[in-house]
């Protein structure tokens, strides 16, 4: 199980040790401040009539101004560092929930919804940097400069620095009451903004189903009520929020005031100076800036909590495809693959069959038969619970996985194009593929006669999906992808289903000038004319193989499957 970093490990703790200095060093400008007003008041307003020194009030003054000018410099200097650590922490999750992201088959990520794995990118990262950048750094200042500024008021008046410290620590644990509640209502905003952006992530991706169905109202119906719910939620949430914030700044004011109160007895007594008095009001004045933030800490806390535990989920999520530690790389070969008794849960049941170097295999079979999970373990886009795939003899699992996958090129309509131009499509597999491999490609799968078509031709702008293309430029492209650096093995999922004589034309063409070995899957019936061998596959078992000659002129489940279908289509 992959560990999530802490927030304040590695690089991270360097920059706190330099937040905690900058709390020092702010809390020195605040006394520094302190001290020359209580200089100002002591020596120079409570004493004016009798000796005013004027060279006094403009070194007050200076200092006064210089103190300010730290002080705003060390608060740059603080949001800047505590944008970094938040920065560092978001990047080192984000790459290994990437990492686990990109570990896991498509099958297991096929059973989450998209918008709630965007979520796990976008907001909870969120939430995470900010606890860190404006929780815990925040924090950490705060906290470093207030102890110090009472630290030096207690060297002057122990009683003042014990009242506003104790109105302070007052405060903080009221505000620490609220945290439970806010921990609910930062959970329950949580839900609802996640409920809301899977639900809209899905319409985006299926607007045509909500349109086509005439349920545009429904659905904007169902958005109208979660975006209600989620604005009761931040409303609650922003509520709790009100009224930590309230706590804070109510504590400031009475810390301000019980110095006020406590400094006048004090000096009633004797015991100090109506000077430090007012340093005392000064310091808390300066610290209410940061104690005001504080308020906000809890909410970023719980909020980072809800965020956790999602991307802990989330890298919990079985991979569904393991790879070895140090795993060497497979050889490429003839492209002999074979299936040994291989079986998965509720897909395929002890599987055995070869495909022999350069022969190309048809995968018939009814829908959910098992087909294009074989593809998948031949990918090793998912790994079988029992039996081996062997490729020139090497046992794929053994393998790297990004090895297996070089001697893999695959084409199917779960492998859409990507968002780019459609050179970037035509060259993802090998980015820096020779002019003559390119050509090669382009001819056998009539890309230039797409590219005619294109205003821009190769530089065209694709967007997700391949939007933008037809079906069947699509599919050209998509072959032309798969087919490049000619793989010892081609999957090919229903590459032509639907589509036009011209493309089916482009799969023979692949089919016969591919070197390596085919596994396609179809269910056109002159398609397996052009293939060696047919595997026919029910409920997840390999009924039958053999030449297609032989099954389609037998009484076996192929020619059954084929003869029905078009009788079928005869009927129709
Ligand atoms: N993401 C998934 N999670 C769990 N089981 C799945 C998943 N995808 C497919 N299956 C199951 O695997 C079995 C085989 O499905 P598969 O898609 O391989 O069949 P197929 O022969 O390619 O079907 P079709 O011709 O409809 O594409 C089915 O029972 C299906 O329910």
């Amino acid at each position: 199980m992959i560990q999530i970093p802490r927030a304040i490990s590695g690089n991270r703790t360097w920059l706190l040790t330099r937040l905690v200095i900058n709390g020092f060093c702010q809390a020195a400008a605040t006394v520094a401040n302190a001290i020359l007003v209580e200089m100002a008041f002591d020596k120079l307003i409570t004493t004016a009539n009798a000796s005013f020194d004027n060279k006094m009030v403009w070194q007050i003054g200076l200092g006064l101004v210089a103190a300010a000018i730290v002080n705003a410099l060390l608060r740059v200097m603080e949001r800047a560092d505590a944008e970094r650590i938040g920065q560092d922490y978001a990047y080192e999750i984000r790459m290994i929930l990437y990492e686990r992201l990109m570990s896991l088959a498509p099958r297991a990520l096929q059973n989450r919804s998209q918008g709630g794995v965007m979520l796990r990118f976008v907001g909870d990262l969120t939430a995470l940097r900010q606890w860190v950048s404006l929780g815990l750094a925040r924090l950490t200042v705060a906290l470093t400069t207030t102890i110090a500024s009472l630290a030096a008021l207690s060297l002057v008046s122990s009683r003042l620095a014990f009242t506003v410290g104790l109105v302070l620590a007052i405060g903080a644990l009221s505000s620490m009451k609220l945290g439970g509640r806010m921990q609910s209502v930062a959970k329950e905003a949580r839900r609802r903004l996640s409920n809301l952006a899977a639900n809209i992530n899905e319409k985006v991706a299926s607007i045509a189903v909500v349109q086509v169905f005439g349920q545009s109202q429904r659905e904007k119906k169902r958005i109208a009520r979660q975006s209600r719910r989620l604005e009761e939620a931040m409303v609650d949430r922003a509520m709790v929020a009100g009224q930590l914030r309230g706590i804070t700044e109510g504590t400031a004011a009475i810390a301000s005031g019980a110095a006020l109160v406590v400094g006048a007895l004090e000096v009633a007594a004797g015991r100090t100076t109506p000077g430090v008095v007012v340093a005392a009001m000064t310091i808390v004045g300066l610290l209410v800036p940061p104690l005001r933030d504080l308020g906000r800490v809890q909410e970023y806390w719980h909020n980072s909590r809800v965020a956790l535990q999602k991307v802990e989920q989330f890298l919990k999520t079985p991979s569904l495809v393991t790879e070895q530690r140090n795993a060497p790389e497979l050889q490429l070969g003839a492209g002999r693959l074979e299936f040994d008794c291989v079986s998965l849960k509720g897909s395929l049941h002890e599987v055995s069959a070869i495909a022999e170097p350069g022969k190309i295999v048809a995968l018939v079979g009814p829908n959910g038969a098992g087909k294009s999970t074989l593809l998948s373990l031949a990918a090793r886009l998912i790994d079988p619970d029992k039996g081996k795939i062997l490729l020139d003899g090497q046992d794929l699992a053994k393998y790297s996985l990004e090895s297996v996958r070089r001697a893999i090129g695959m084409a199917g309509p779960d492998l859409p194009l990507l968002r780019g131009t459609v050179e970037k499509n035509l060259r993802y597999r090998w980015r820096d593929a020779p002019v003559e491999e390119i050509t090669r490609v382009r001819q056998i799968c009539g890309i230039d006669a797409v590219l005619a078509e294109l205003a821009e031709g190769e530089k065209t702008k694709v967007a997700e999906g391949g939007k933008g293309l037809s079906a069947g430029q699509r599919q050209r492209i998509g072959l032309a992808r798969a087919i490049l650096g000619n793989p010892p093995v081609l999957l090919l999922d229903e590459v032509d289903a639907n589509l036009d004589a011209q493309a089916t034309a482009v799969v023979d063409r692949v089919l016969a000038e591919h070197k390596g070995t085919v596994l396609i899957i179809t269910h056109r019936k002159e398609r397996l004319a052009a293939a060696d061998v047919i595997w026919y596959l029910e409920n997840g078992r390999l009924v039958e193989k053999g030449p297609p000659e032989v099954l389609l002129n037998s009484d076996g489940p192929t020619a059954r499957l084929f003869r029905d279908s078009q009788q079928k289509v005869l009927s129709a």
